[in-house]
């Protein structure tokens, strides 16, 4: 007798840095895993070794924007053949810290990149990937939720102001990030049925509350009484 593996489930977290994702991701990885499912737990750019070295160029190097949206994309491919879709075939919950809402809010609406032309490299990066095939050979994998963490430009900025030594992105003006939350909020606006805005100025428990309200909702865990970040 066989035994059917799991759905494998996608979830991204997104937001502007600082917005406090880092700091739960660990926590929902546990929880699923609290109830019998293998997680993995990845970030982009990277999560690979090519893409960790893309990571590397893309923070530190300067460059243009159809070049940072380039290599964002180039990251991804690689990630999603390398790992995103063998776990997901495998039936397991990837959590991936960021996904390509990031590119279409940073490279988009923060460096003010072609919305369009990113929606053609979309496509290009994120069909054919699926070791074992979509509902259709033009399958283009997308998440299936998207948790967006939306804080005030100037709330994160104060969060980050002791946190670390900043890198290309985190030196950015307040303006930029408020281009940024722009993007996000116009990717939400577009698909609705995938994100779920968290309010990332509330307490951490609070914020906790809100991502684990969220996927009790879609049934993906069962009902957290009281658990703590
Ligand atoms: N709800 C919260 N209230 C106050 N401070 C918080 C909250 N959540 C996180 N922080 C703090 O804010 C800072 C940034 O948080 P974190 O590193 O989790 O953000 P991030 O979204 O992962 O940032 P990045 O994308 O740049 O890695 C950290 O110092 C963290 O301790
Ligand atoms: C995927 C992706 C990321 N970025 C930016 C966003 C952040 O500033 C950094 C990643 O740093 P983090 O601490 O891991 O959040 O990269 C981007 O500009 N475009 C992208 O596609």
């Amino acid at each position: 007798m066989s035994t059917a593996l799991p759905k494998g489930l996608f979830i991204s977290f997104e937001g502007i840095d600082g917005a406090g994702k880092s700091s739960h991701i660990e926590a929902l990885a546990q929880a699923f895993r609290d109830q019998g499912r293998a997680v993995t737990l990845t970030r982009e750019p990277g999560g690979t070794p090519l893409a960790e070295k893309l990571r590397a160029l893309m923070l530190h190097d300067a460059m243009d924007p159809l070049t940072e949206a380039l290599i964002a994309f180039a990251a991804r491919r690689d990630h999603l053949v390398q790992v995103i879709e063998p776990a997901l075939a495998r039936g397991e919950v990837v959590i991936s810290d960021r996904f390509t809402d990031a590119t279409f809010a940073y490279q988009g609406a923060g460096r003010g990149f072609s919305w369009e032309q990113l929606s053609v490299l979309e496509r290009m990066a994120q069909t054919g990937t699926a070791l074992q095939a979509g509902p259709s050979p033009d399958f283009m994998r997308e998440p299936d939720m998207t948790l967006w963490f939306d804080l005030p430009a100037e709330v994160a900025a104060e969060r980050l102001a002791t946190a670390r030594v900043p890198d290309r992105f985190e030196a950015q003006p307040g303006e930029f990030f408020a281009r940024v939350t722009q993007g996000y909020a116009e990717r939400a606006r577009t698909a609705p049925q995938r994100f779920v805005r968290i309010d990332a100025h509330a307490s951490r428990h609070a914020v906790w509350q809100q991502i684990t309200q969220a996927v009790v909702r879609k049934g993906w865990l069962a009902i957290m009484v009281g658990s703590k970040p």
